[in-house]
């Protein structure tokens, strides 16, 4: 399977790196494109192995699925550049924030088949969250395709279109949240004694660990945290204390301000 990207940056380069090491392309069948000033993005896609070119247009007469990468207000100037290059024989994945299915279908020839896709960044490493979302124009085994390759660089679903702004804020935008609880965590840890590279280790590992507990137990994040609260312990005050400062609150709205964001710009963007 030849996979072209359309835009070389840090979500396209999570996905090819992650797509490699999955075994599910190799680097010769990759191609990505950028324009010539963000030409230190292409020598990273170089050193995987990847084809790499300035023009969008070599991109997509090379692949068969071309990975739309670019972020939303530079989408409508690359679909007018490249749009008539599309044939029925293109699948069309784009991860573009925001930018609606029936945007992309209208901007491309009439027989284009395209999915929407919200990855985010740990598929670098195989841990990936994935949802996607199908155009009205897909064929038999695009669907289970693109399923294939997100689910070889970690967990993915099918969802309606609908939801794909709140998968943005939660599991898109997402692992800038659990960054900064690793910082914040460690710096816990500093304040009270560690050094700070053992900190970092010990905070990822702890998010690592709680995630993989709710994934592989099934049980509910609430009576997995009840376990580990001990009568009088040490868990319950700082539990307190998390509670006090609004952690849930600020994780909500965090979610909230990034889904919303993400409506807002595929809004706007079908406006342009
Ligand atoms: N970074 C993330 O965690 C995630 C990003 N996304 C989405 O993926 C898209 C790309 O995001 P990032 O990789 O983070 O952005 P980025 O800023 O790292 O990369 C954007 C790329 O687009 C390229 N570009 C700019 N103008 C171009 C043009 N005319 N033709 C071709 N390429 C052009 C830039 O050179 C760069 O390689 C955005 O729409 C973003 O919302 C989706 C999920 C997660
Ligand atoms: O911030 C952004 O635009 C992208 C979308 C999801 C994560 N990062």
């Amino acid at each position: 399977m030849l996979i072209g990207f359309v835009g070389a940056g840090r979500m396209a380069q999570a996905l090819a790196q992650g797509f490699i090491a999955a075994g599910i392309t190799k680097g010769e069948k990759i191609i990505a494109s950028c324009p010539p000033q963000d030409s230190a993005l292409l020598e990273y896609f170089g050193s995987m192995g990847c084809k790499t070119s300035y023009s969008n247009a070599e991109v997509i007469q090379r692949s068969e699925v071309v990975v739309l990468a670019v972020k939303p207000p530079i989408v409508p100037k690359v679909l007018q550049e490249v749009a008539s290059i599309f044939t029925p024989g293109h699948l069309m994945v784009s991860i573009a924030l925001g930018i609606p299915i029936r945007y992309l279908e209208q901007m491309l020839p009439r027989k284009t088949r395209v999915v929407r896709v919200m990855p985010n960044t740990p598929a670098l490493v195989k841990h990936g969250a994935s949802v996607f979302s199908c155009g009205s124009t897909i064929k038999e085994g695009d669907s289970d395709l693109v399923k294939k390759m997100l689910t070889s660089v970690g967990i993915c679903e099918e969802v309606p279109e609908t939801l794909i702004d709140a998968v943005t804020g939660l599991s898109g935008s997402g692992p800038a949240y659990m960054y900064i609880a690793i910082d914040a965590l460690a710096d816990g840890g500093v304040k009270m004694g560690l050094p700070r590279d053992l900190a970092i280790r010990l905070a990822a590992q702890t998010l690592l660990g709680a995630g993989k507990m709710v994934l592989e137990t099934g049980r509910h994040p609430g009576a997995l945290k009840d376990d580990v609260c001990s009568p009088a312990g040490s868990s319950i005050h700082a539990v307190q204390q998390l509670e006090r400062h609004g952690l849930r609150t600020a994780l909500i709205e965090a979610v909230q301000a990034a889904a919303l964001r993400s409506e807002e710009a595929g809004l706007r963007e079908k406006k342009s």
